[in-house]
């Protein structure tokens, strides 16, 4: 196994790269914010890490500033492409572990459309966590940086504090985003989507990402606020995600029960040279 090679693939411009397990064990996570710095590094919104040494398949989710995520949406679409291009799975669905619960994903569509069940949404603040009395916080005023807003809370493994808009402006996800991210309430910190609801099957979403900052699109984001606006009666079962990357198809079943359908496409394979950390002591 070549000591640095890594796997860049995009999801809606949500960028990854993987690695095998061996190839992580050989950095630190600042060199792995390294790695994913976009000037100093290869450049990505996030690392996933081939853990194949267990019955199921495993990804690790590490962000860009190296914290753990419990889970991704794009995340886990490019994990089961990229296990497919390893031919470790073929077009039959299977199971993976996360830290955020275990999902079943399926390779359709020449490789290029994955579908993923997402798990369950979940609405107690606790799951999150998030310091919030009452057993769920559903359109509920949040006052940030002088902006009266409505909030809605979600798990879907990892966490999210979805904003309800009547207008979609990416410039409040800019500038409330990291302070919303940061609130004292969510002692893991928090993802954050601002949402306009089009219709009862489409929304629109931008995206504040835990770790990462601002990205293109995001699938556990695009689960968390189709749940918040389903949870409140504005959607129905199927809803389009329009995110500025593009689209994700979410459709709900059973009790919250999550299926997110969208894009993967491979980049490059990249070997990185350890000059890359060479200021870095
Ligand atoms: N891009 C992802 C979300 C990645 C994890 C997130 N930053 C977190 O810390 O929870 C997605 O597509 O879901």
């Amino acid at each position: 196994m070549n000591a640095s090679l890594f796997h860049r693939y995009h999801g809606l411009g949500n960028d990854y790269l993987v690695c095998h397990q061996s190839v992580a064990a050989k950095f630190t996570l600042e060199q792995i914010s390294r790695i994913c710095d976009r000037n100093y590094g290869i450049g990505s919104d996030g690392l996933l890490i081939d853990i194949d040494d267990e019955e199921v398949p495993r990804v690790r989710i590490i962000n860009p500033d190296g914290s753990e995520a419990e889970k991704s949406g794009n995340g886990l679409r490019i994990y089961a492409r990229y296990l497919f291009d390893i031919k470790r799975v073929g077009h039959e669905p299977f199971l993976v572990n996360t830290l955020g619960g275990q999902v079943s994903c399926e390779v359709t569509e020449g490789a290029h459309q994955i579908i993923v069940d997402m798990g369950q949404a979940k609405f107690t603040p606790s799951a999150l966590p998030a310091h919030v009395e009452g057993e769920a916080m559903l359109d509920q005023p949040l006052v940030v940086g002088g902006h009266d807003l409505n909030a809605t809370l979600v798990s879907m493994g990892n966490p999210h504090c979805v904003v309800r808009v009547e207008k979609l402006d990416l410039a409040l996800v800019h500038q409330l985003g990291p302070l919303i991210e940061t609130l004292a309430i969510f002692p893991k910190r928090t993802n954050v989507q601002f949402v306009e609801v089009i219709d009862r099957a489409n929304i629109s979403i931008g995206i504040w990402e835990r770790g990462a900052g601002y990205t293109l699109a995001s699938g556990s984001s695009s689960c968390a606020a189709a749940s918040a606006m389903r949870k409140l009666g504005l959607v129905d079962d199927n809803v389009t995600v329009t995110m500025p990357g593009g689209q994700l198809a979410i459709a709900f079943s059973g009790d919250f029960m999550v299926n997110m359908r969208g894009p993967v496409q491979k980049i490059a394979d990249i070997t990185l040279d350890a000059d890359c950390f060479y200021d870095l002591g």
